[in-house]
């Protein structure tokens, strides 16, 4: 997804969430300068099922490793290394469990690493202990430099969204659980929108996700715009 076709979407989760683009500017351009380029042809994914693997409960028997690629998006990282499962790519804000993503950048995991207005201290502690070359850097803002937005706004749809970028062929998920009646008001409404922008990615894939099997029917699709 371009940012120009984002935007729209970016701005009415600004709106909804009171979120501050100016802040989450320069958070991404924080971390620009603390990364370095990276090739976005090491995560070719063409003619692979990926399996995005999410931080709520684990609900099936289905094993991690039945899809050819694994993706930890934040706290799904604890998700694969319990079930010994090799990660290709972590999706992370870095508010959970940062020390884990610092060392699997040491042992050659590309991490996609998002710069917003709230996680600068986070940044600014983490990154520059990681392996520079294998850190992607990630905004949801408008993207600069080397400064990536694939679309996407919650670790867990920003995923599907990075792994649609590199080709993809078929996206499945774990953990993953919209009406998890554990989480915080505030990560609820942040689950409201990772379900609107799965189904924006559906659209555009012109393939049914299985995660929003049961949802569909209660997904408020106004202001999201024709992806189709
Ligand atoms: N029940 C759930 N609880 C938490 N995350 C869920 C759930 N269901 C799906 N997810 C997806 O899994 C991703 C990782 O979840 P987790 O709570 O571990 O990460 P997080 O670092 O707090 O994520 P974020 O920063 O995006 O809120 C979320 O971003 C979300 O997209
Ligand atoms: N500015 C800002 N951006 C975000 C935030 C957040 O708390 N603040 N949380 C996210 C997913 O948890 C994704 N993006």
């Amino acid at each position: 997804m371009n940012f120009s076709e984002w935007e729209p979407l970016y701005a009415a989760i600004l709106d909804d969430l009171g979120i501050d683009r100016g802040a989450d500017e320069r958070a991404r351009d924080r971390l620009a300068a603390l990364t370095t380029p990276f090739d976005l042809d090491r995560l070719t994914f063409e003619g692979e099922t990926v399996v995005i693997v999410g931080g709520g409960p684990i609900e099936t028997d289905t094993p991690i490793e039945q899809a050819d690629r694994v993706v930890a998006a934040g706290g799904g990282i604890e998700h694969c290394q319990r079930a010994d499962a090799s990660i290709d790519l972590v999706v992370t804000d870095l508010d959970t469990d940062p020390e884990t993503v610092v060392s699997l950048t040491h042992h050659g995991t590309p991490v996609a690493v998002a710069a917003h207005g709230d996680n600068v201290p986070a940044i600014e502690r983490h990154v520059p202990a990681m392996d520079r070359d294998n850190v992607l850097a990630t905004t949801q803002a408008k993207p600069v430099e080397h400064v990536v937005n694939a679309g996407g706004f919650t670790d867990g749809d920003r995923a599907a969204f990075i792994a649609d970028h590199c080709g993809a062929d078929a996206l499945v998920f774990l953990g993953w659980v919209f009406d998890d009646s554990d989480v915080a008001p505030m990560k609820h409404r942040k689950l409201l929108w990772a379900k609107r922008l799965l189904w924006v990615l559906e659209q555009r894939r012109h393939e049914r996700l299985s995660v929003l099997d049961g949802h569909r029917s209660a997904i408020d699709t106004d202001d999201l715009g024709d992806h189709g």
